[in-house]
């Protein structure tokens, strides 16, 4: 496993307050997704936001061994309620990154293309932002993340805002865009079936104790419940009910 992300002693301060993350540890390795739970206030959006370089922090903090100094296009954002250019198309959203990059206009459109096919919205590229359902577009917000080819995504609650049904196949549709894109991905989630089922690693912040306190290697990700056995079922449910100790500590 090589570390992609490291966050060692990382503690971020919003002013003279007292540190909202305090000595925290964290590795995302190349290749994985690490899903991030915690009661709501306990600092998770905090430290997405000092990965994609938005906040100061202090300790260390490296993306393949560089320090991150702020904002860049090797870490993709995504938010419950992105906001999309409403002026652009669908193609034209998730392409704003490459052209903005001076990309050709051959290599934008095969991008594009590729990226409406991972998000099967092939027929829907010449559609308005806002005539788009909200699945859609979060759909078009993680493509336009996607497209520059980033090591990384960071996803803080993307589905928050959507229906069950809708979010159970955004949740295949991110693991299946996860396994053909060979990106890491960090995702905030208040939903814990949603951490098991798409995160390889769970790492779980607590009220009090300003940092991560434990990071569980994962053995539900992709894992529908008929897919498994009684048995399994039961130690999945124990395995959950750890996490939700964990997390009231
Ligand atoms: N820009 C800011 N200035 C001051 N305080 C902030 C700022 N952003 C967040 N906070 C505070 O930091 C704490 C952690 O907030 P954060 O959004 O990181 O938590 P969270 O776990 O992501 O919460 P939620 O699950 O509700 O989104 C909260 O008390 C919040 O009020």
């Amino acid at each position: 496993m090589t570390a992609l992300i490291v966050a060692d002693g990382l503690t971020v301060r919003y002013g003279q307050q007292a540190p909202i993350l305090w000595q925290t540890d964290l590795t995302i390795a190349t290749n994985e997704i690490v899903a991030l739970v915690g009661p709501s206030g306990c600092g998770k959006s905090t430290l997405l936001n000092a990965i994609a370089g938005f906040i100061p922090y202090e300790g260390t903090l490296t993306m393949a061994g560089d320090a991150i100094k702020g904002p860049a296009s090797q870490r993709g954002v995504v938010f419950q309620n992105s906001s999309l250019y409403p002026w652009y198309d669908v193609a034209q959203n998730i392409g704003f990154g490459l052209r903005a990059a001076q990309q050709a206009p051959a290599v934008v459109q095969a991008r594009v293309t590729q990226l409406l096919q991972l998000i099967d919205l092939e027929g829907q590229a010449h559609k308005k932002v806002f005539a788009l359902s909200g699945g859609m577009r979060q759909r078009v917000a993680i493509a336009r993340a996607l497209a520059p080819r980033p090591p990384l995504l960071l996803l803080d609650e993307p589905f928050g805002a959507l229906d069950a049904f809708t979010r159970q196949k955004m949740q295949q549709l991110m693991l299946s865009i996860w396994r053909q894109e060979q990106v890491s991905l960090l995702l905030i989630t208040h939903d814990l079936n949603e951490a098991l089922f798409c995160g390889s690693r769970i790492a779980v912040m607590t009220s009090t104790s300003r940092q991560l306190i434990a990071t569980l290697a994962n053995p539900y990700q992709g894992r529908t419940e008929p897919e498994l056995s009684g048995v399994q079922l039961q130690q999945r449910e124990q395995f959950q009910q750890r996490l939700l100790t964990l997390i009231n500590q």
